[in-house]
């Protein structure tokens, strides 16, 4: 009994043709068909989902690639923005115009885009979504060029094993070829005013430079000098020049450029600079100390003074030289003297080393530099060699010392360089102008950099100065000009036939007067002393051993040709002018460029002819002759000396060798 009634649904039955049990059936199987209908519905929205958010995914890390070559884009633009310093024209130029460009870039790169995915077989519905359109970024993509080369479907990027193109690779440095740095001289140092290296066909006659007075034009030619040199013809006229306004600053304001020489040994450098000088101090009413040369040596400050007093004689100019060859009160007394209660200068030009010169000034021996208009640095890349002597910085407190007892008197005030303005030029002034001679000057900007240049010009007779050095990247070193008139030779050797050669040279070659020179001075006497005893030379040594007095006569005894043989130290290397020396023979090969280049410049001085010999042992020979060749030389000739020459010489010498060993004793018993 059923107390209640339960309606079902029972289907589309037909009623009459249909049992109760075969239409429950049916109706089972109906609903079996739908739940697996509805089944495969929900399987395909699903597998539909699936695919939608692949492509979302797809699509939202392309847009982050894109986002970041726009922010690199962005960079380089504002980058070069910078550099180009546009103004407000230029914003509103990548405002407009370089956005319509980039959508225009980015509408080809959607397109091509879509080509390649419909190429690549993709489904027909992810293609719209795998695009980076315009319509779905908000942002404007910026760096179109990258993103274009970027746009390959996933598939095809992610089946090639290397980056997608358009980014930039890191790494991989290793493939790239190491980019040699050039080196770059400045301007000034690139492009000197050439000088010629031809002494002989290109001398000028006095008369020819203007500016330089009878009176020392007949000097000159009472010391027999009828032309000029090369490097005195060039240099004279700019010093002459720049001290046109007398000595103060020049026309316009402008201070004096500095002046460089780098000129070979023996071309006369000293007189370029001496005749000048006194040229423009001539005319001075007060006496002052109004020009410094510094030199390395006792010996070259006491060549330099003695050319200087030769032509300031007659002009009224008082030389005097600072170098310790007379005692310091002496050298004090002929500074300066107080009279009256003033001090008054007794020089006009003053000759000194750089150690006495810095005593001076810091015991307050009256060295008042105030009014000083020339510095002059001869051999001025060894003086910047001692430059941690701080002589210089000195010097420069001195000439700019303001309150200094001159001040009150002086109507010429002195300023420190700085920018020039109207006020600072309002004052007259005297400019302190550099002038740097070497036969060897460096080329290397840092070192000059020391000396504080002001606009400096370089008078130059190296061929080798370029802006850049392409030519020789393996060349570590500066390059030099060798005197027209020398003839280099090495002679190989042994350590025990050394001595026999140098005696060969005098006794069979006749080769005299021979300047030699030692390594050291222990050397220098061993072999002076092996001379002496062998016999038949004139021979004398030159070395610190020797009191400055004993140096300056032997070296006239050399110059007067009393002596054959100088066995020296590298102490007469340097500037030494010596007249008369046909051969350098160097003993023991120096080991550096610079020595060897002033010891040979003993010789060939003045447009002469002269002979170098070194004497290389074969373990000297491969680098000496490369370092040789690199600085420039024309070229240096193998001069052999074969032991059967030497042979009627070995007796004698083995027997001298025996009385030396016995005098060395002595000497150190001694
Ligand atoms: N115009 C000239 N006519 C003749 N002789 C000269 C002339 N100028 C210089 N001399 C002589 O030439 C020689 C060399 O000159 P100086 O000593 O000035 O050379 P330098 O270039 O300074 O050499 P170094 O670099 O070795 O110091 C000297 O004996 C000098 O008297």
């Amino acid at each position: 009994m059923s107390l209640f009634l339960v309606n079902r649904y029972l289907g589309e039955e037909d009623e009459g043709s249909i049992t109760k049990e075969s239409r429950s059936q049916a109706l089972l199987a109906r609903l079996k068909q739908k739940a697996k209908e509805k089944q495969s519905l929900t399987e395909k929205r699903e597998q539909l989902q699936d695919k939608q958010t692949e492509q979302q995914d797809i699509k939202k890390r392309r847009k982050n690639d894109i986002d970041d070559i726009q922010d690199q884009h962005q960079h380089k633009k504002r980058k070069s923005k910078d550099v180009a310093l546009c103004g407000s024209d230029c914003d509103n130029y990548d405002g407009t115009v370089e956005q319509k460009k980039q959508k225009k870039k980015k509408k080809d790169a959607n397109q091509k885009l879509m080509r390649k995915n419909d190429q690549s077989g993709s489904s027909a519905e992810a293609a719209p979504d795998a695009l980076v359109s315009g319509r779905d970024g908000p942002e404007d993509t910026g760096g179109q060029e990258e993103a274009e080369t970027e746009s390959v479907s996933p598939k095809q990027s992610s089946d090639k094993t290397s980056a997608p193109s358009g980014f930039t690779v890191l790494g991989g440095f290793e493939k790239k070829p190491v980019q040699k740095v050039q080196r770059v001289l400045p301007q000034w140092l690139a492009e000197p005013d050439v000088i010629h290296r031809d002494i002989k066909n290109n001398l000028v006659p006095i008369s020819d430079i203007s500016g330089i007075s009878v009176q020392l034009q007949k000097k000159l030619q009472n010391n027999g000098i009828e032309h000029f040199f090369p490097v005195q013809a060039e240099v004279i006229p700019a010093i002459l020049e720049s001290a046109q306004q007398g000595l103060l600053i020049g026309r316009g304001g402008y201070k004096p450029r500095d002046i460089c020489v780098s000129a070979p040994t023996g071309s006369g450098k000293t007189l370029s600079f001496v005749i000048p000088v006194i040229q423009v101090l001539m005319e001075r009413v007060v006496c002052e100390v109004r020009a410094l040369a510094v030199l390395p040596t006792k010996e070259l400050a006491q060549q330099v003074y003695k050319v200087f007093t030769s032509y300031a004689e007659g002009t009224g100019l008082k030389v005097i030289t600072l170098a310790g060859q007379k005692s310091f009160a002496a050298e004090q007394a002929s500074i300066s003297e107080h009279r009256g209660g003033t001090r008054r200068s007794l020089a006009d030009i003053v000759v000194a080393t750089p150690g006495r010169l810095v005593d001076h000034i810091n015991k307050n021996s009256g060295l008042c530099l105030e009014h000083l208009r020339f510095l002059i640095i001869d051999e001025a890349d060894r003086m910047i060699d001692s430059m941690h002597q701080s002589w210089l910085s000195q010097v420069i407190k001195e000439v700019f010392r303001s309150g200094g007892e001159s001040e009150s008197v002086s109507i010429f005030r002195r300023m420190e360089p700085a920018y020039i303005t109207a006020a600072s030029l309002s004052p007259p002034q005297i400019p302190l102008q550099k002038l740097l001679f070497s036969a060897t000057l460096t080329q290397n900007p840092e070192k000059l950099q020391q000396l504080g240049l002001h606009q400096p010009r370089l008078f130059s007779s190296v061929h080798g100065h370029a802006k850049t050095t392409p030519a020789a990247p393996s060349q570590k070193q500066d390059r030099f000009d060798f005197p027209e008139g020398l003839t280099e030779y090495y002679v190989p050797c042994t350590l025990s036939n050394k001595p026999l050669l140098i005696l060969h040279f005098i006794l069979r070659m006749k080769l005299s007067p021979i300047l030699c020179f030692t390594n050291s001075r222990e050397a220098a006497h061993r072999l002076h002393l092996l001379v002496q005893l062998f016999g038949g030379i004139q021979a004398a040594e030159f070395s610190s051993r020797l009191s400055p007095g004993e140096r300056r006569k032997t070296l006239k005894d050399f110059e007067q040709g009393k002596i054959q043989l100088l066995i020296s130290t590298d102490a007469a290397a340097r500037g030494i002018d010596i007249d008369g020396v046909k051969y350098v023979v160097n003993y023991d090969a120096p080991q550096y460029i610079r020595t060897y280049i002033h010891r040979v410049g003993r010789t060939a001085r003045a447009g002469k002819a002269g002979l170098s010999f070194t004497f290389l042992l074969r373990v000297q020979e491969k680098n000496f002759l490369q370092m040789v060749v690199e600085a420039g030389s024309p070229g240096i000739q193998k001069q052999a000396v074969k032991s059967e020459n030497l042979k009627s010489m070995e007796d004698q010498y083995e027997k001298t060798l025996q009385k030396l060993a016995d005098v060395i004793k002595d000497e150190k018993s001694k």
